[in-house]
């Protein structure tokens, strides 16, 4: 029997698709004995391929240490990751971390460019300029172009924070990891920012992982934000935004949707946080 595109398409949507990113019962304690902290407490979250998903919660309740820990950079005290069906014991290939201190992960010694192709150098085949040929495309994408062989302590914050998604974008990742990389940087540049990694996203067609405490930031740029509690912390809830893309600053935060997801995400953050 032979099926027709609408079926074979149907079928196709009702198969459950392997788990792209998941974290299993992920428990993380710091410390030994009496001084002893339990970060996190049985975590659950499964991250689909190709969405933009923003973790938020209280300050200090482990939202760094999750995103460490999803990108293989710490590990779980209990509990399991794993990246398309295969456990995650160190940082797999196609797994990207963008930390949140700029000044701290830019090498002040090397130039702009330099610190772009820091991410490429090393592959096979490669060398010094074919390396800077492909950092210039992304610096270029990140509206750097004229900047190049300026030093990362001769640009502004929001520049420097420009190079580091750069970089990150330069390595091809599959899954990026976003430590609140916009937390350092002044309200304007930070709205000129979210623009800028919602564009990317959507011409790269990466999967996105942000965690924040903002949840303007968090709505405006997610299709999914899960809550955390504070520490210890577990996965309160996870909320669709359905808001329409693309997004615009302006526009996006003035609809019906986007103020009632903000009324009722900050509710959950501030009762928690009581
Ligand atoms: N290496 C460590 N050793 C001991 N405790 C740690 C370590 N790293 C984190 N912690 C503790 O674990 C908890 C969670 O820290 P984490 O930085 O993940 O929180 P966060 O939600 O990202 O915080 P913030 O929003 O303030 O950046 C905190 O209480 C912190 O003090």
């Amino acid at each position: 029997m032979q099926l027709a595109p609408a079926e074979v398409d149907a079928l196709q949507a009702a198969e459950p698709r392997a788990p792209y990113l998941r974290l299993q019962g992920i428990r993380k304690n710091f410390g030994a004995g009496d001084s002893q902290t339990l970060a996190i407490d049985g975590v659950d979250l499964d991250v689909r391929e190709g969405e933009f998903l923003a973790v938020i919660g209280p300050s200090g309740c482990g939202k760094s240490t999750l995103l460490q820990i999803a990108a293989g950079l710490a590990a779980p005290s209990e509990g399991v990751v794993s990246f398309e069906g295969n456990a995650v014991l160190a940082p797999p290939p196609g797994i990207v971390y963008l930390f949140q201190q700029y000044g701290k992960s830019l090498f002040p010694w090397r130039t702009v460019i330099d610190n772009v192709a820091f991410a490429i150098e090393h592959r096979p085949g490669m060398n010094r300029e074919r390396a800077h040929a492909e950092s210039r495309r992304y610096l270029q994408m990140v509206g750097l172009g004229d900047s190049e062989r300026k030093y990362p302590w001769q640009l502004s914050g929001g520049m420097q924070q420009r190079v580091t998604i750069a970089r990150a974008l330069a390595a091809q990742p599959r899954v990026l990891l976003l430590d609140e990389p916009f937390s350092s940087v002044d309200a304007l540049t930070r709205l000129e920012l979210h623009a800028l990694v919602l564009e990317l996203w959507q011409q790269q067609r990466f999967t996105a992982v942000l965690v924040t405490h903002d949840v303007d930031e968090a709505v405006f740029l997610a299709d999914r934000v899960a809550v955390l509690s504070r520490r210890p912390s577990q996965v309160v809830e996870v909320v669709e935004t359905e808001l329409p893309r693309p997004r615009d600053n302006i526009a996006t935060r003035e609809l019906p949707r986007f103020i009632e997801l903000r009324h009722h995400l900050l509710s959950q953050l501030l009762r928690r946080e009581a």
